[in-house]
């Protein structure tokens, strides 16, 4: 069975940077979510607008569709943020697939977005971000990060779940 991994969470959880260190750490291949998003999608964001349910379903498609064609253990980045965008990943992929949710509370996020500069998700759409957040559920397969720890702790705990799952 190939591991495959999705980071989910809202906009400046540490889908990118997290990703990246995590795949290097675990030798395995990642891919930043936000490089499937359609223009028209990164447009709409950077105009403060959030995206619809209509808006984000090719794309959760497409993004299921990457994670399927990987022949090697794969990680990667998607906002994941309802379990109705989850259903459309797993909807695409045989076997099962592993949701690590980069989590923490609005305020922690605020903070990071707001230090963040040169990005195209401006920190107004967090309200949105949040309002449209579900946990994963308890039938879901996954795990839920406390991203508030310093990232080193963030990585060592998101690399002890992948490393016991692709057993
Ligand atoms: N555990 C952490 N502690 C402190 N800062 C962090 C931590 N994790 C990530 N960051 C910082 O938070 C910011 C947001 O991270 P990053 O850009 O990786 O998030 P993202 O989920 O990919 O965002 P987006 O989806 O909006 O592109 C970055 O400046 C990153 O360096
Ligand atoms: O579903 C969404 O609204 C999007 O995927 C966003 O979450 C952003 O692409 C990302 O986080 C960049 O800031």
């Amino acid at each position: 069975m190939i591991g495959r991994y999705v980071l989910m969470g809202v906009s400046g959880c540490g889908k990118s940077s997290v990703g990246l260190q995590l795949s290097r750490v675990c030798g395995i291949d990642f891919i930043d979510g936000d490089d499937l998003h359609p223009q028209a999608n990164i447009t709409k964001m950077a105009q403060g607008e959030p995206l619809t349910d209509a808006d984000r379903a090719p794309w959760l498609a497409d993004v299921g569709r990457a994670l399927g064609r990987s022949t090697s253990p794969t990680i990667i980045g998607c906002s994941a943020l309802k379990r109705a965008y989850r259903d459309i990943i797993r909807s695409h992929l045989p076997e099962p697939v592993h949701f690590l949710h980069l989590h923490a509370g609005q305020e922690v996020l605020e903070a990071r977005v707001a230090a963040r500069v040169g990005h195209f998700m401006p920190p107004s759409l967090l309200d949105s971000q949040f309002a449209a957040l579900e946990r994963l559920g308890r039938d879901e397969l996954g795990r839920e990060i406390d991203i508030s720890r310093p990232f080193n702790e963030v990585i060592a705990q998101s690399e002890a779940y992948v490393k016991e799952t692709m057993k």
